[in-house]
């Protein structure tokens, strides 16, 4: 077993960047503040920005990463890609589960287990997203709602080297909306327990970022909160200027 990984910071640009987004990928790999390595950085791409983005960024501390994968190695699939496809793009990581895949393709648990699988089998970290709806919120469920999303969303193989969780409230996704201090802390805590569980002491070793309007003004407050271990960031993640500033906090 080796050391507890770093913090991540994390990228997700969604469905947002063309071929001259990659000006803003060169300007965040080549700051001074990824080569202090005091935290990992990573940006999640489009599909079509894969290549050139991890290309130009391999002699660089940034790691490049896909947005979802198929769960299966390759076939009649189309619009899909597979995990090997993205480790063969030079890709490092994968997202897995994000709620707004969750949502509109009604991913459940299983497959996002699945597409983990696949991941880990292709040697990509796969980065698990959970979280509640604000109606589970308010109904009082959400350590019910990351229970059952931990337990059926993880492999067994799932260690801290090739798993991250993130945790994502889904009422604070692109709203400007974020969680409070003390609802961030007691889901992380709880994830953490989850984890450590089932998983033993690779459970203290996997990753649990917070995602949810991260932007500069609230990432010092959440990123120093206990068992917070990173960001999982949208909006705030398409300039370099605004990555920066959140990877600032540490
Ligand atoms: O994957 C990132 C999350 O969905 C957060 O997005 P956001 O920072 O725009 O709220």
């Amino acid at each position: 077993m080796g050391p507890v990984p770093k913090p991540l910071i994390a990228g997700n640009w969604k469905m947002n960047g063309m071929r001259g987004s990659l000006a803003q990928i060169k300007e965040i790999a080549a700051s001074n503040m990824l080569a202090s390595g005091k935290f990992d950085a990573l940006i999640c791409v489009p599909a079509t920005l894969l290549h050139s983005a991890a290309l130009v960024t391999s002699d660089t501390p940034l790691k490049i990463g896909a947005q979802d994968c198929h769960d299966r190695e390759n076939g009649a699939y189309t619009g899909d890609i597979s995990a090997g496809m993205i480790a063969d793009s030079l890709g490092s990581h994968v997202i897995i589960g994000h709620s707004e895949r969750r949502t509109r393709y009604r991913e459940d648990d299983a497959l996002v287990r699945s597409k983990t699988i696949a991941a880990h089998k292709s040697g990509l970290i796969a980065v698990v997203c959970i979280g509640e709806t604000e109606e589970e919120r308010s109904s009082g469920r959400t350590l019910d709602v990351l229970r059952y999303q931990l337990a059926g969303s993880l492999p067994d193989g799932a260690t801290g080297e090739n798993t991250v969780i993130a945790y994502e409230p889904v009422w604070a996704i692109g709203t400007g909306r974020t969680a409070s201090i003390a609802d961030i802390a007691e889901a992380h805590r709880f994830i953490r327990s989850e984890l450590c569980k089932r998983f033993n002491s690779e459970g203290d070793r996997m990753r649990i970022l917070y995602g949810g309007s991260v932007k500069a003004s609230n990432a010092d407050e959440i990123l120093h909160v206990e068992n917070v271990d990173g960001a999982l960031v949208g909006g705030a993640s398409l300039t370099a200027r605004d990555f920066l500033s959140i990877c600032s906090a540490y």
